[in-house]
């Protein structure tokens, strides 16, 4: 293996040596699986806390199969995680950048400082040529930005440069995502900035030929490579707003929005995937995704043509009243102009997160609308996995216990919100003899109504 001394060009003989900045969700599932690929790997974040957890073996987040995958990488050497800039520039021969790029405050564009501050601290600690490669979501023109960053902050005449390589990894599916994903984006600069991303890259491929896979590699220009993956998001969102759209209209028709999705979705065309009707997206991307696009588009003079995405966006939005008023429904309690009373009202809050398995809540639809119950007086009673420490965090007014039991004991109404295992596959029978009132609103669209409503229960599904 190389030492830090080494330049890239002796490194990519075998397999350069990677640095990834920012040890989130999306950079420690980086670093952890590309030790696991037999990469020398450095994680490096601000967050002293975080790193310290990392080096000691215990994750910070909840992801399934990367505990185990970051203690054994760290057990062969291959895997650490610091905070000292220093010594990231010194090891690296291809830093990735995955910093958050959140939505900014009270605006829909992205906020890069983040990038911003990782990109200059590592430039002005780098004395030799290396690859800085853009893996956080950005609006496209950021790596053009990036580059002029780094010209103008690392030591004259190095020739640092900068590549992109957008990431489609789901929270929930990560490891595998990064393992064996179903494509590989990059874009470099030159030659030698293809070669070091091929080499970058062999370890996936290797994994692919060994299970007789193929991953479909594009390689293309700094900003189609940006724009592929906000283009994959609003894409995704489009499709989760169409069928709820379609679910307002199920419901105003008397059909079942269930039934229609599973139809249409046959259709290869259309796909099965992402026609999961509900409580909306949520999470630290498709929002502030589309958001960000639909700026940037309007940044760039073609704006116009990404109204649609404010209108995915104001869809989704809406799933949240239109959720509390159906749980005003269920229980009995009209609506007036301020929204629904539902004091005395006892909620069993099923779900915190913005999906299952995951411990996330940026975002999350479950969270937004158990906290507009509380404002509508509900007394909601919240039990998530995973995500309680998080959500209580973030919305102390509403109560947190750590069973499911102590949720559903005397409720009135329970809301089954977030499709975690444990909720998809609630007896009704068993769950009717703990509430004071047979009740559900299942937001998961994951039960079936005949069966609830043959074991007493008032049902409401969404959009069916
Ligand atoms: N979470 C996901 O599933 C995916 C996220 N992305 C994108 O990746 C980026 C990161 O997302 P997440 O990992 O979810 O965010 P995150 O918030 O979990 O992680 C960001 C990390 O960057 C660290 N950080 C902030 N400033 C830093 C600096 N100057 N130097 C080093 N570290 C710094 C923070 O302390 C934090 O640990 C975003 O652009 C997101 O849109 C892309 C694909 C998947
Ligand atoms: O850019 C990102 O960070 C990532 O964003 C999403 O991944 P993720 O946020 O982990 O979550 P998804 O599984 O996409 O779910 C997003 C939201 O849509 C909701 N959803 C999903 C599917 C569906 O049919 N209906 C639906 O309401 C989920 O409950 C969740 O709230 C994308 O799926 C990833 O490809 C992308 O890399």
């Amino acid at each position: 293996m190389a030492n830090a001394s080494q330049s890239p060009s002796q490194n990519t003989t075998t397999r350069p040596r990677i640095s990834f900045l920012g040890c989130g969700y999306l950079g420690t599932t980086y670093a952890v699986c590309f030790a696991e690929l037999g990469y020398e790997v450095i994680g490096y974040d601000v967050d002293a806390a975080k790193i310290e957890s990392l080096n000691t073996g215990v994750l910070p987040i909840h992801e399934p199969g990367l505990p185990e995958l970051l203690k054994k990488n760290l057990e062969t050497g291959r895997l650490r995680f610091t905070t000292d800039v220093q010594s990231v520039a010194d090891f690296a021969d291809v830093h990735f950048i995955c910093v958050g790029t959140p939505q900014r405050k009270g605006e829909h564009r992205a906020d890069l400082s983040y990038i911003e501050t990782a990109v200059v601290d590592l430039s002005q600690h780098l004395s030799r040529k290396v690859l800085i490669v853009g893996k956080s979501t950005v609006p496209v023109g950021t790596a053009t930005w990036v580059q002029e960053l780094v010209d103008r902050h690392a030591p004259e005449g190095l020739g640092v440069e900068v590549g992109w390589s957008p990431e489609f990894l789901q929270e929930s599916n990560a490891m595998h995502d990064v393992l064996r994903p179903n494509r590989i984006v990059y874009a470099a600069q030159s030659e030698w900035a293809s070669q070091l991303l091929k080499d970058v890259h062999r370890g996936i491929l290797e994994l692919a030929a060994v299970e007789d896979r193929e991953v479909p590699v594009v390689e293309t220009d700094l900003a189609t490579a940006e724009l592929v993956k906000v283009a994959a998001n609003a894409f995704l969102a489009t499709k989760i707003s169409f069928i709820n759209a379609m679910a307002d209209l199920s419901e105003a028709a008397g059909a079942d929005v269930v039934d229609l999705a599973r139809a249409i979705g046959y259709d290869q065309r259309i796909g099965n995937k992402f026609l999961r009707a509900g409580i909306g997206f949520g999470g630290g991307c498709l929002p502030k995704d589309i958001r960000a696009l639909s700026a940037r588009a309007g940044e760039l003079g073609v704006g116009e043509s990404f109204r649609f995405l404010d209108e995915v966006d104001a869809v989704n939005t809406r799933r949240r009243s239109h959720t509390v008023r159906a749980v005003a429904e269920l229980a009995g309690r009209s609506s007036g102009p301020n929204g629904p009373d539902l004091s005395g009202v006892r909620i069993a809050y099923l779900g915190a997160t913005f999906k299952p398995d995951t411990d996330d809540i940026r975002d999350s639809p479950a969270l937004d609308i158990a906290r507009r119950l509380r404002s509508a007086r509900a007394d909601v009673v919240v039990y998530d996995p995973e995500g309680l420490e998080n959500a209580q965090g973030f919305a102390p007014e509403l109560s947190f216990v750590k069973t499911l039991a102590e949720a559903v004991a005397g409720a009135d109404v329970v809301c089954a919100m977030v499709p975690w295992e444990e909720f998809r596959t609630l007896d009704p029978e068993a769950l009717g003899q703990q509430v004071a009132e047979r009740r559900i609103l299942d937001g998961m669209n994951a039960f079936d109504p005949v069966q609830w409503r043959k074991h007493g229960w008032s049902y409401q599904g969404i959009g069916r």
